[in-house]
């Protein structure tokens, strides 16, 4: 599965913790990551990350743009709630089509464990078909 991986600044920490948390599970996975995000997760991880553009500059429409390909599987998008983006857009753009397009989104660590979880248990295979 392709995997999104995002998080505004305040919750980079959070997603570098999931990240070690749930290694096991992504390393099995194809992962890609708005700019920063993905350079802490391969700086604490290892793991091997596909990096987009930081996000106010591209990187949340790059991931748009996978969606609407039908490139992308799942995402990750630990949001901050609580400030202000000066790319506000992009990232509802980002949210809008993944609901156009029913790909799984979890916008907060709650979530998003349940997602790999769900994930590890083989409740995303639909995906599978929808490739083919
Ligand atoms: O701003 C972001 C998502 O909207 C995240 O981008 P970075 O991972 O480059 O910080």
């Amino acid at each position: 599965m392709n995997i999104a991986l995002i998080a505004h600044d305040k919750k980079k920490d959070d997603m570098i913790r999931f990240a070690i948390a749930y290694k096991k599970i992504l390393e099995k996975h194809f992962l890609y990551a708005t700019g920063t995000t993905g350079k802490k997760i391969i700086e604490a991880t290892g793991l091997k990350v596909h990096c987009f553009n930081s996000g106010p500059l591209g990187g949340d429409q790059q991931i748009g743009a996978y969606i609407s390909d039908n490139k992308m599987d799942l995402v990750i998008f630990l949001r901050d709630p609580l400030t202000a983006q000066p790319h506000e857009p992009d990232v509802s753009a980002l949210l809008r089509l993944s609901d156009v397009y029913s790909i799984p989104l979890a916008t907060n660590m709650g979530t998003a464990e349940i997602l790999l979880r769900g994930l590890e248990q083989g409740f995303l295979d639909w995906r599978n078909y929808r490739h083919n």
